[in-house]
């Protein structure tokens, strides 16, 4: 069966931890992904590590963000991974957008537009007035024209960004919560089949399977729930 496209998110205090979640989930889904945690504690071996040997997808989640020739140096100092995408926040601007998408050629750039975990009210916070569906719109119109093949939303901008940018760009997903499921720290969040009917290409989910007492089980039933709606959905157009 072919894996749902589904990027499990391995925030693991450790990388045995983090290999092991990997090798349960790589039969059910296209990719894995890491993050801070995990690259900041042990750095470049990690990739190969979580890997290991299905050679499954690695979306390399470092949210690069500073100035245009720093960032292009710290993706330059990735390329040899060979992650399939790696993500830059798009507040960083065209210039370092740009510098990203050109230091690696083999990569699929991610701009982050809003964090899912910020509210309309945190956003006001910040200075960013009226609701996360304007400015998610801009930065994604601002990344792709700066060369980003991928933009990550949460799945409430989702159509509104699909309808910025058109069918050519990876939309991905995270804040994605199964029915029933705690939000946690995330703010902005719908259910899987909501983000796909919505336009979203591929889904971060991590502690809902993670955090699950069988992540490869709970993988499993997300992914045949969403082929289910998948394919009914085909079956309605
Ligand atoms: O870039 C990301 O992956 C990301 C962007 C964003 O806006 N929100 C967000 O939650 N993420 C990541 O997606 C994952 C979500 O994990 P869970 O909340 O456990 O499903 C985490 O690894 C976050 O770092």
């Amino acid at each position: 069966m072919t894996p749902a496209p589904i990027a499990v998110a391995l925030d693991a205090p450790d990388l045995e931890t983090a290999a092991h979640w990997a090798s349960l989930v790589t039969p059910h889904v296209s990719t894995v992904k890491v993050g801070l945690e995990l690259y900041l504690r042990y750095g470049p071996e990690v990739i190969a590590s979580v890997r290991g040997a299905s050679g499954v997808q690695v979306f390399l989640d470092l949210k690069l963000h500073d100035i245009p020739n720093t960032v292009a140096g710290a993706a330059k100092a990735v390329a040899r991974l060979k992650p399939a995408i790696l993500t830059v926040h798009a507040a960083g601007g065209p210039t370092m957008i740009r510098a990203a998408v050109d230091a690696l050629p083999g990569t699929q750039v991610a701009a982050v537009t809003v964090l899912t975990s910020l509210s309309e009210a945190d956003l006001e916070r910040i200075g960013v007035a009226g609701p996360p569906d304007d400015a998610v719109r801009r930065l994604a119109a601002l990344a792709v024209g700066a060369g980003a093949q991928a933009l990550v939303c949460s799945p409430r901008e989702v159509a509104t960004v699909r309808a910025e940018v058109g069918p050519d760009i990876t939309l991905i997903t995270p804040g994605v919560r199964p029915a029933g499921s705690e939000s946690q720290d995330q703010a902005r969040v719908a259910t899987p089949e909501r983000a796909f009917a919505d336009g979203a290409d591929l889904l971060v989910i991590g502690r809902p399977i993670t955090g699950s007492a069988d992540p490869g089980a709970t993988a499993a039933r997300i992914a045949a729930e969403l082929r289910r709606a998948l394919a009914s959905a085909d079956r309605g157009a």
